[in-house]
């Protein structure tokens, strides 16, 4: 597998104009590698992934390609992406919980999924089921209807769904937000064992949650505003973050095994500026304590060191 995002922008259509969601996003991901994606709230991870696999109506693809597997994806055409989804580039989406159909039982639903796909059902059948056992689900479910589960299950159940054609790529949209530690830590574990057995041969995992990614990203990518603010290997990431919003990230995360009795984790003061007329120059520079006259400038996002990128004057 190999994707290659050059210079990507999408924008989405509102009464006031356009909103610039993803302003010149360029990136790579290896074949086998997982890469996760974290910024704060309307930074346009969404945006990002559903752009590789299907816009929503007010999405416009407005510059940049996307290349999988050396075939260049028809992002803005709906229609023409039918073919890739699911075969080729696969989601499990943000509220993956809640889209299931209700009123079908588990088993009819993937069955009518696959035969959609004009793939017969028993060809599928075995491997199902050795997915089903690969995440720790009883093969029972499928008798269940989506209600009948519980939120770990389900979303384990929509993982299996979104792999079952082999994609090259799967993008994981906020899997385990709303689940409880211990399920979270379980499907974390799930998502990268579909890496390990090559059912999936990368993955994008969306998140806010810095510390699932660090569990089982082999690269981080930082997201603010619209843009790419860093991106490294994760151990790189954490141990030498060089965009001074990547450290204030890091640095508000609580260690493992500390205390915090005396101590008080700190958010980041401000919030990030609106994506509709966003202002030139770099989008962190009203809350950066380096910020100087050069932000003025908006920063090239280059490469520092091997596979470690940012976009920051301070940081070249
Ligand atoms: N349907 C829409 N119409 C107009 N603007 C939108 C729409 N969806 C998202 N946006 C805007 O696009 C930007 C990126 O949103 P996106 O949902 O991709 O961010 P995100 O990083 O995934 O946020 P979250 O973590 O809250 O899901 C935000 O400024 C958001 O307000």
């Amino acid at each position: 597998m190999s994707l290659t995002v050059e210079n990507l922008e999408v924008h989405y259509q509102t009464t006031r104009g356009p909103v610039h969601a993803l302003d010149g996003v360029t990136f790579s991901l290896a074949d086998g590698e997982i890469m996760g994606l974290v910024g704060e709230s309307g930074s346009g991870k969404t945006t990002l992934g559903k752009s590789l696999i299907r816009m929503d109506g007010r999405m416009r693809h407005v510059g940049g390609t996307v290349t999988l597997d050396g075939v260049e994806l028809p992002i803005g055409d709906t229609v023409a992406m039918n073919k890739f989804r699911f075969s080729d580039v696969s989601i499990v989406p943000q509220y993956a919980m809640s889209a299931m159909n209700p009123t079908r039982k588990i088993g009819r639903m993937v069955r009518e999924l696959v035969e959609s796909r004009k793939i017969r059902f028993s060809t599928v059948r075995d491997e199902l089921n050795r997915r089903l056992d690969l995440v720790g689900l009883d093969r029972a479910v499928l008798d269940r209807y989506p209600i009948e589960l519980s939120g770990g299950m389900k979303q384990r159940m929509v993982m299996v769904i979104s792999t079952l054609l082999n994609p090259s790529l799967l993008i994981a949209d906020e899997v385990t937000s709303a689940l409880d530690v211990s399920t979270q830590r379980a499907v974390a574990l799930a998502l990268a064992s579909f890496r390990d057995h090559e059912l999936v041969r990368g993955m994008i995992v969306i998140t806010h949650d810095v510390s699932l990614v660090y569990q089982i990203a082999d690269s981080i990518t930082v997201m603010y505003a619209g843009r790419l603010a860093e991106t490294a290997p994760t151990d790189v990431m954490v141990s030498e973050p060089r965009h001074p919003y990547t450290q204030m990230l890091i640095s508000s995360l609580p260690e493992v095994g500390v205390r915090y009795s005396g101590k008080r984790l700190t958010g980041i003061a401000g919030s990030p500026p609106a994506l509709l007329n966003p202002p030139p120059g770099c989008r962190f520079r009203d809350r950066c304590p380096l910020a100087f006259d050069k932000c003025a400038e908006q920063p090239p996002f280059v490469e520092i060191a091997a596979n470690h990128k940012v976009a920051c004057w301070k940081a070249m």
